[in-house]
């Protein structure tokens, strides 16, 4: 379900929280919101969800203004605020029944059943809240927001606090979401190589201005012209070679014995493709991530897609998004990732 978000203004006493944001989420995308503290991200959230209305603006779900539909937004929107509590002497199951109720859902037990299996408690579903880690409480929390399939999920920071075993299941969790079904998924998240690996699309607000908008694609290779080049030499006497030659290119950072260089995409070319394979034992080329997107939106306030942006037409975007650059085709690979073109012994020379 597409959701629209059009000039929103919200304040709080003499604090501007949003301060008309527009942009487009796609259906059936995930979709990352980033920004800074108090960048307005959870008020932003709290006009989707209903909790609050915008003092001016629009937010439309799947055609239908939130404002209008009233408390009838939870029947396509469902929340997992950051902070999610539960009573503690109820099951896991028993919190569930109760929010399946309340929501009006059909079909509760199996909708129950499902959502402990997507989320992996079906074990300790008859277990107390209070037997609960952070991480299952997080889990019951997303369960709880999948009952009935909506087909909007908000989630506010969904891994915040969560240890990195807690965050690699919930992050296994998201992206069977985005496999299986068309769920549009938004979430918040000061975790960029999170929000790089689950979101299609992101939007990125800073002091309630939306700064950037566009596919997680698009931004990072907003600065699309400069890539980095790191070479370890093979031995510590071509270093002062590699370095001499490495200048020639681009800007030059040494760590460990190991060269960074940031470069236009042909000079890389040139650089890797003059290596010789006695002097250097391993080469890898990285594409610019998002981070470094993020950063440019916010010193610029505008990280090259425009700000009140369309982010995506109203289908499904690809979900694991990667470039390549030339310089791969250049040698043998052993692909790192989609970001990184690595090379050992490289069996050009010059
Ligand atoms: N109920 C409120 N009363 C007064 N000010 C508020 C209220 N809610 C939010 N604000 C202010 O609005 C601004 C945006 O806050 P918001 O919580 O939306 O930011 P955020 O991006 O979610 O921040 P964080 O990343 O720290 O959670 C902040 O300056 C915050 O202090």
């Amino acid at each position: 379900m597409r959701i629209t978000i059009t000039d929103v203004h919200k304040r709080y006493g003499d604090v501007v929280a949003l301060d008309g944001p527009s942009f487009d989420i796609p259906s059936g995308s995930t979709f990352g919101v980033l920004g800074t503290n108090g960048a307005g991200k959870t008020t932003l959230f709290g006009l989707l969800v209903g909790h609050d209305t915008p003092d001016s603006g629009h937010i439309e779900v799947g055609g239908v203004d939130v404002e209008q539909a009233g408390h009838r937004v939870r029947e396509r929107v469902a929340f997992l605020p950051e902070h999610a509590g539960f009573p503690p002497a109820m099951t896991g199951r028993e919190v569930l029944s109760v929010h399946a109720r309340i929501r009006g859902i059909t079909a509760r037990e199996q909708s129950i059943d499902e959502a402990l299996e997507t989320v992996g408690l079906t074990d300790a579903a008859d277990r107390t809240v209070s037997g609960y880690s952070n991480g299952m409480g997080r889990r019951l929390g997303l369960a709880s927001a999948l009952l009935g399939e909506p087909p909007v999920l908000v989630l506010d920071e969904p891994t915040a606090g969560l240890d990195p075993r807690g965050v690699a299941t919930f992050h296994q969790i998201i992206e069977r979401i985005d496999r299986e079904t068309n769920t549009t998924v938004v979430l918040s998240s000061h975790v960029l190589e999170e929000v790089e690996r689950l979101c299609d699309s992101v939007a990125i607000l800073e002091d309630g201005v939306l700064r950037a908008a566009g596919s997680v694609d698009e931004l990072r290779t907003a600065d699309g012209e400069h890539v980095t080049v790191t070479v370890r030499p093979s031995a510590d006497q071509e270093l002062t070679q590699l370095r001499e030659a490495a200048h020639q290119y681009g800007d030059v950072t040494e760590t460990d014995g190991e060269l960074t260089v940031t470069c236009e995409r042909g000079a890389a070319v040139e650089f890797c493709g003059g290596l010789e394979s006695d002097a250097v034992d391993h080469f890898e080329v990285h594409e610019p991530g998002l981070e470094a997107a993020f950063h440019e939106a916010l010193a610029t306030g505008d990280a090259g897609t425009g700000s009140n942006s369309d982010t995506g037409t109203d289908t499904d975007t690809d979900s694991n998004p990667g470039t390549n650059t030339d310089t791969r085709s250049n040698s043998d690979t052993n692909t790192g990732s989609d970001e990184t073109a690595t090379v050992d012994t490289p069996e050009v020379s010059t």
